[in-house]
């Protein structure tokens, strides 16, 4: 709807253009005044949208009205056309001045009024338009900055929360070294509140000595322009505790790109550091005594070879190796080995200096890098004090252990310049101490070497050995003292070397013991004297007793029931002429597992014997509780029974306790016709030794056997 005003003081014309309006458009809402004062009064409450006035008017001219209509509010943009008679243009000026938006001459051409007047109008309507968008755009505009504003102070009030909560250090400081701020975090480290810190001294905040580290840093920053990317470093808070950060520092400028801050951002990292310590721990350690594992020793002595580049400073590194470790272990149960270790590694500790490693290279060997070595003899002073150490009985659960090692040291620089070769040539010193009987240390020779590589021969030449059948078995009589027959022999192992010719058994056995390989060849032992004894039975000799030697290394490494019993059923020898030599350390071991194996062979007639009976723990208390038949006296007791009054008193000695305990007697190592005078004087049961026979082949004990009454044997 348009609101059109017609001002005339002549109502002819009043009507005739009212109508016209009216005709513009269909709800258009014509109003026509006369005076322009009552027109005037009336747009003071209403807004027209088009104005035609006449100018010559009795109270007031077209202009006047114009000027005064225009002062009205919001008639500013309303258009008005005035309509004149006069050509002149000083009334178009005057009215234009006024604010007359157009004319129309007198007489007023219909068409041209209609036309001027809708396009008046249809400007108006667009002009309407445009405000109210522009006036909305406003609103819409002051609503939105309004809503900008919020938002902004909105999401920096949630930014400096998130920022105070986040677990991490976060400041920025000014050129001057004064804090411009500081999230709570940080500032509660320091015991310190976010606002209080505001503007001051950084050194005053975190201390001169990190503040002159970091603001030497921020200077960093300030000058190149660039952020100092991750580095870790380590804080003490207010409270002394120390924890690791990975800090950044970054540059922070104005508008124009100046760097007026340096912000440094400090991520708490100390879990992360505790774990990769843990790892790196562990993986340096070993697990069951928390002693350096083989790792850190090799690093330690790489170190170490660094330092003594000038040779000025030697060391010496003993590797070390528990004696009879795993029959312990076997015997004893793990739990209680683990604890020795454990107890082994406290004595070892305790005996070196702090700047000495003690090291467990795993199982029972352990290591010391013994620094500043300046003579040899204070390596060998440190090995002395280990064995020594190692020799007091140790109490576990209420059990006393004794064990003892076997040291090899090296010392650089005379022995080895690095890490391999001093690892490896104490290793050979520490076989030889081995070889020399345990419980002893050996300094590194170069000769050793030269026994290692026998070594290494003679084991491949052993492995060998037994696969091409070069072992063979030799038989030694025993002779009953009673009747002076051979009522049995001892299969006695031997190697018939293609390149050396018959090795004793003392020259490969020990070596076969320490690499295992003593299992198959005792299995072949036995396999082949109860064969072979089945055989010369079946041809219809007398029965003779085949006694065969065991190896406690048999007993911790297989089931030597089974072994025994299938052999037996193998050969189909009568299990009452097998007879099987034990030494004193397989009754030691694993004791009840041991009784256990032994009586069930016993149940089916197989004998035992007590070999070099003595020499070792010599304690009869303990035989009562195996099924042993005989013991047989070492012959370091026969060699010189004639000369030697206390020998004579031990022999004696055992006579007498074991025929107390219904053992039979047997002396070894019989090599004269007085030491079997006495002997048999002493009560001696059976004799062996080279007076009677040294060891032979088979064929030569069956000769013996059938030269010697055969009668008497046959019967
Ligand atoms: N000086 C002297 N020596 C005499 C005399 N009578 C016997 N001998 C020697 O003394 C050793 C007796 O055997 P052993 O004490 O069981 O001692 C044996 C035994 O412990 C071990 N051995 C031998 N054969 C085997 C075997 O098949 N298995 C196992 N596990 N060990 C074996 O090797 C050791 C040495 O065996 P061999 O060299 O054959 O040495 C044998 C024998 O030749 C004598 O009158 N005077």
């Amino acid at each position: 709807m348009s609101l059109i005003v017609i001002l005339d003081d002549r109502s002819t014309n009043r009507n005739i253009f009212a109508q016209l309006a009216a005709s513009i458009e269909t709800n258009a809402v014509v109003r026509t005044f006369g005076d322009p004062i009552e027109a005037l009064a009336w747009i003071d409450t209403n807004t027209p949208d088009l104005v035609i006035t006449d100018y010559k008017m009795p109270t007031m001219d077209g202009a006047t009205f114009t000027a005064r209509f225009r002062e009205k509010p919001d008639c500013v943009d309303v258009p008005v056309v005035v309509i004149t008679v006069y050509e002149e243009r000083s009334f178009r000026l005057k009215a234009l001045e006024a604010g007359a938006t157009d004319f129309l001459q007198s007489p007023v051409d219909h068409h041209e009024f209609v036309t001027r007047a809708r396009n008046l109008l249809k400007l108006r309507k667009q002009q309407l338009i445009i405000k109210s968008r522009a006036t909305s755009l406003e609103l819409e505009l002051l609503h939105s900055e309004r809503s900008r504003e919020a938002a902004l102070r909105d999401s920096s009030e949630k930014l400096a929360q998130v920022i105070d909560t986040v677990p991490a250090l976060i400041s920025a400081t000014d050129r001057k070294g004064r804090c411009i701020f500081m999230n709570a975090h940080k500032a509660a480290m320091h015991g310190l509140d976010s606002h209080s810190v505001i503007n001051r001294q950084m050194s005053d905040i975190i201390g001169a000595e990190r503040a002159e580290r970091s603001l030497a840093l921020d200077q960093l920053v300030f000058r190149s322009g660039k952020p100092i990317t991750s580095f870790e470093e380590e804080i003490v808070d207010a409270s002394g505790n120390t924890n690791f950060y990975l800090t950044t520092k970054s540059p922070l400028r104005d508008g124009a790109g100046r760097i007026i801050n340096v912000l440094t951002t400090s991520l708490d990292i100390t879990d992360r550091k505790r774990a990769e310590s843990h790892l790196l721990h562990l993986a340096h350690h070993d697990t069951l005594t928390d002693l350096p594992n083989r790792v850190l020793l090799q690093d330690r002595l790489r170190r170490e070879l660094a330092r003594t580049r000038r040779g000025d400073r030697p060391f010496a590194l003993h590797l070390l190796d528990l004696d009879h470790f795993k029959s312990i272990n076997d015997a004893l149960g793990h739990q209680i080995g683990d604890r020795l270790l454990k107890s082994v590694a406290e004595r070892l500790c305790g005996v070196v200096r702090d700047s000495d490693t003690v090291a467990r290279l795993g199982g029972d060997e352990f290591a010391i890098l013994q620094t500043r070595v300046m003579r040899p003899q204070e390596a060998t002073d440190l090995a002395e004090r280990i064995l020594a150490a190692l020799s007091e009985p140790f109490v576990i659960d209420e059990q006393e252990i004794t064990t003892s090692a076997s040291l090899g040291i090296t010392t650089h620089p005379s022995d080895g310049s690095d890490v391999d070769l001093l690892m490896k040539n104490a290793d050979v010193a520490m076989y030889q101490a081995k070889a020399a009987g345990r419980n002893a240390y050996r300094l590194y020779a170069p000769d050793m070497n030269v026994q290692a590589r026998d070594r290494m021969v003679l084991e491949s030449d052993m492995r060998r050995g037994l696969q091409r059948d070069e072992f063979v078995l030799h038989y030694q009589p025993q002779i009953d003292v009673a009747s002076g027959q051979i009522i049995g022999a001892e299969a006695l192992l031997r190697w018939q070397h293609p390149g050396s010719g018959m090795i004793s058994p003392t020259t490969f056995l020990p070596l076969a013991e320490e690499n295992g390989l003593i299992v198959p060849i005792n299995e072949w032992v036995l396999r082949e004297a109860c064969g072979r004894a089945a055989e010369f039975t079946r041809s219809g000799l007398p029965p003779l007793r085949v006694a065969v030697n065991l190896s406690p290394v048999q007993f911790r490494k297989q089931d030597v029931c089974q072994l025994v019993i299938d052999i037996l059923n193998d050969t189909k020898l009568n299990p009452r002429q097998l007879e099987l030599e034990l030494t004193e350390s397989i009754l030691m071991q694993n004791t009840e597992a041991v009784a256990r194996d032994l009586l069930k062979l016993k149940d089916l007639g197989v004998s035992f014997s007590i070999d070099d009976f003595g020499t070792g723990y010599s304690s009869l208390s303990y035989i009562r509780n195996f099924p042993v038949d005989r013991l047989k006296i070492d012959q370091c007791f026969i060699r010189n029974l004639e000369n030697n009054p206390s020998d004579a008193a031990i022999v004696r000695a055992i006579i007498s306790l074991g025929h107390s305990l219904k053992l039979c007697i047997t002396a070894e190592g019989v090599e004269t016709a007085e030491q079997a005078a006495i002997l048999r004087a002493e009560g001696c049961d059976e004799f062996q030794g080279y007076y009677f026979g040294r060891p032979m082949p088979l064929e030569d004990l069956l000769a013996r056997v059938e030269e010697q009454n055969p009668r008497s044997l046959r019967a």
